[in-house]
C-alpha cells in the first residue's frame, strides 16, 4: 500500500522518502504556496508505527483535526493544516475506493458553474437573513450534501440559523460543531465507520450520517458560525478536495454576507440621517445642535422685525445663509441685495452701493441706481462690513440712519425703505478701538447681534451636513465608513461649513467606492501618531519585498534576485526567517 499526500489543488504526491520537508521554499519536498506557510514549515516522517507530522520550528503552526500539535501521528484519511493549506494523507487503497475519485475536469467545471451561480444569487442585494439561507442552500448544493445547516455560536449557546431540512436538537449541541467553533478550523470526517470517536458525535448519530464536513463561517461583525454538511448511506464520503472547495465557498459566502450587512447598515444609517436632516432643516440651514436651534429661534423672532442685524461668526459658518433666512422670514416684498465689501475697491463699492448720475465720472454714460435703491422694500446685506472703507462709512451711516440715498453726481436724496443686515468675521469693536470703524455706524448696524456658531461647536450637525452634500452630489458614494464618521466628528474645521462641504464634494467626485473613508476626505492623516523609525522602516521593507514578489509572478527566488539579496534575507524581511 503506497501513501500519498493530497495537496490543496487536488494533486497527489507520493511519500517516497522517510522524511519529507513541507514549506513555501522551492527546496522543500512539498512546496506550498498558501498564506501563513513559512519557508520551512513542517516535517512529515515515517517510523515503524507509520507517518507523523510536526512543525519544523517554533512558531510554525500545524493543526491536526483542528488542534495545534507539536507531533501527531497520521492515519490515511487524516487531514492536517500547514499555515492555511489543508493536506490529507491518503493511501492507494483509499485512492481506489469508490466515491473518492480525484476531481475531474467535469467536476471542476460543475463547481465553477455552481460557484458562479452561487455568487450571482448572493450578489443580488437581499436582507442578510435571506442571504444566509441562499448561502446555506448554495453550499449544500455545491458539495452534494444530503443534509446542511448553519449553526450560530455565541459563547456556549448554539442555534440553527437556517437549514436544508429539519435538524434535531442533538445535532446542534454537538462535539464537531464545538471543535470547529473552538479552533476556527474545519473538521472532515470522511468515513464515520473508520473513526470510532467521531462516529459517536451526537450529530452523526442523530442525522444517521456516513460522512460529515463542518466548516467555520466568519462574516464579521457577526459571531462565528459553523456550516454543517452531511452525507448519508448511498452517497460517497466527503474528500479532502471537497473540503477545500467547500472552504472556498464558505469564505466567499462570508465575504458577501459581510458586504450585505454593511450595505444594510449603510441603508439604515442613510434613512436615519435623511429623516433627521428633514427635521433639522430650517430655511436651507441644516443642523439640530443646541447652538443651531438657538440660532433658528433668533431668526424666527427677529425675521419679521425691522431691526438691523449684525451677524458675527468665523468664515464659512453660513452667515450669508442666515441673512437670507432673516430676509425670507421678514415678509418684506423686495429683494435681498448683497455686496461683499472685501471683494471690491473703494471706488467701485461707492458706485455700486449709491449709484450715479450720467457724467458723474468718466465712463458714467447713463443714470444708474445703486444697490441701496435696488434693496428698496427688501434687505441690504453688507458682507464683510469690517472692510468697508472708512471714507465711505459716513455716507453709509446717512443711508442707514436717514433711510435715504444720494447717487454720485446728484444732490437730491431719494427715500428708501430697507432693512440692513451686515456680517463680519472679526469683532467690529476691535476695529472701532483701532480707529478703523466708526462707532456711530456700528451702533446703527448692530441693533441686534446674532452670533453664528463655528461648526466645531455643532456636534453631529457635521454628519447631517456631510450626508446632505453626498446625497446632493448623487454619485456612487452613499455613505461614510465608521472611521470616516469618527474623523468627520473629530476634525476642527478652521474653514467651517464651507470646508466641510468642499471636502465631501471632492471626495464624492473622486472616490470610486460606495463608502467614503478618511483618506477620501483627506482627514485623519495629520493627526495619526508617528510610528517609531525602526517600525516604519521594517513596514516599508516588508511592503517593498511583497511588491517585488508580486511583480516576479509570485516567485520568491526571482524577487530575491531582482532585489539583489539572498533568499534567506528575503524570508527574514518578510518576517518568516527560520
Ligand atoms: N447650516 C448649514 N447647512 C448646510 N450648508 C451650509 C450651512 N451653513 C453654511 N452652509 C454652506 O456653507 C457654505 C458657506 O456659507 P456662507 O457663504 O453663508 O458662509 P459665510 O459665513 O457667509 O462665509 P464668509 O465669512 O466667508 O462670507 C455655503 O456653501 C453654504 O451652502
Amino acid at each position: 500500500m503506497s501513501v500519498f499526500l493530497v495537496l490543496p489543488d487536488g494533486r497527489r504526491l507520493p511519500l517516497t522518502k522517510p522524511v519529507m520537508s513541507v514549506g513555501s521554499d522551492s527546496a522543500c519536498d512539498v512546496v506550498l504556496d498558501a498564506s501563513g506557510v513559512k519557508a520551512s514549515h513542517a516535517l512529515l516522517f515515517r517510523d515503524a508505527r507509520g507517518w507523523s507530522v510536526s512543525p519544523a520550528s517554533r512558531g510554525c503552526e500545524v493543526r491536526v483535526r483542528g488542534k495545534r500539535v507539536e507531533l501527531a501521528p497520521l492515519s490515511p484519511g487524516d487531514t492536517f493544516s500547514v499555515g492555511s493549506a489543508l493536506l490529507t494523507l491518503a493511501s492507494s487503497e483509499q485512492a481506489q475506493a469508490p466515491g473518492v475519485a480525484p476531481p475531474t475536469a467535469t467536476s471542476r467545471g460543475r463547481l465553477v458553474s455552481v460557484l458562479a451561480g452561487f455568487a450571482s444569487r448572493l450578489l443580488v442585494q437581499r436582507p442578510p437573513a435571506e442571504l444566509l439561507e441562499t448561502a446555506m442552500r448554495g453550499l449544500a448544493e455545491a458539495t452534494g450534501a444530503d443534509v446542511g445547516f448553519l449553526v450560530s455560536a455565541e459563547g456556549t449557546r448554539r442555534h440553527v440559523l437556517c437549514a436544508t431540512g429539519p435538524v434535531p436538537e442533538a445535532a446542534v449541541v454537538d462535539s464537531l460543531v464545538d471543535r470547529v467553533v473552538a479552533s476556527g478550523a474545519p473538521v472532515l470526517v470522511p468515513d464515520v465507520a473508520a473513526d470510532a470517536v467521531l462516529a459517536g458525535a451526537p450529530s452523526v448519530v442523530a442525522l444517521r450520517l456516513t460522512s460529515a464536513l463542518v466548516l467555520p463561517l466568519r462574516a464579521e461583525p457577526a459571531p462565528l458560525s459553523a456550516v454543517y454538511l452531511g452525507r448519508r448511506v448511498g452517497s460517497a464520503p466527503f474528500s479532502a478536495v471537497e473540503l477545500e472547495e467547500a472552504l472556498a465557498l464558505s469564505a466567499l459566502a462570508a465575504m458577501l454576507l459581510a458586504t450585505s450587512r454593511e450595505l444594510t447598515e449603510l441603508r439604515a444609517q442613510v434613512d436615519n440621517l435623511t429623516q433627521r436632516i428633514e427635521a433639522a432643516t430650517f430655511e436651507g440651514l441644516i443642523g439640530e445642535s443646541r447652538p443651531m436651534r438657538e440660532l433658528y429661534r433668533q431668526v424666527e423672532r427677529l425675521g419679521p422685525t425691522s431691526l438691523n442685524v449684525l451677524l458675527q461668526g468665523e468664515t464659512g459658518t453660513g452667515k450669508e445663509w442666515v441673512a437670507r433666512a432673516l430676509h425670507r422670514r421678514s415678509g418684506r416684498r423686495g429683494r435681498l441685495v448683497a455686496i461683499n465689501c472685501a471683494a471690491l475697491p473703494e471706488s467701485l463699492i461707492e458706485r455700486e452701493l449709491f449709484g450715479h448720475a450720467r457724467g458723474a465720472f468718466s465712463g458714467a454714460g447713463s443714470d444708474r441706481p445703486g444697490l441701496v435703491e435696488a434693496a428698496d422694500g427688501g434687505t441690504l446685506f453688507l458682507d464683510e462690513i469690517g472692510d468697508m472703507p472708512f471714507a465711505l462709512q459716513s455716507r453709509l451711516l446717512r443711508v442707514v440712519q436717514e433711510r435715504e440715498v444720494t447717487r454720485l453726481g446728484e444732490n437730491h436724496p431719494r427715500k428708501v425703505d430697507m432693512r440692513v443686515i451686515s456680517a463680519t468675521h472679526e469683532p467690529l469693536e476691535t476695529l472701532v478701538e483701532k480707529g478703523a470703524f466708526r462707532a456711530d455706524l456700528l451702533f446703527r448696524l448692530e441693533e441686534v447681534r446674532v452670533d453664528v456658531p463655528p461648526l466645531r461647536e455643532r456636534g453631529d450637525d457635521v454628519l447631517l451636513i456631510a450626508h446632505h452634500v453626498l446625497t446632493q452630489e448623487g454619485r456612487r458614494a452613499r455613505g461614510f465608513t465608521q472611521k470616516a464618521t469618527e474623523a468627520l466628528r473629530g476634525h476642527p474645521y478652521p474653514g467651517n461649513v464651507r470646508e466641510l462641504v468642499s471636502r465631501v464634494r471632492r471626495a464624492a467626485i473622486l472616490a470610486s467606492g460606495e463608502l467614503l473613508g478618511p483618506e477620501d476626505l483627506e482627514l485623519g492623516g495629520d493627526d495619526a501618531p508617528l510610528t517609531p523609525l525602526d517600525e516604519a522602516r521594517d513596514a516599508f521593507v516588508q511592503r517593498y519585498v511583497r511588491e517585488a514578489i508580486t511583480r516576479s509572478g509570485g516567485s520568491k527566488k526571482e524577487a530575491a534576485q531582482a532585489l539583489g539579496i539572498g533568499l534567506r534575507s528575503l524570508f527574514r524581511y518578510l518576517g518568516e526567517g527560520d
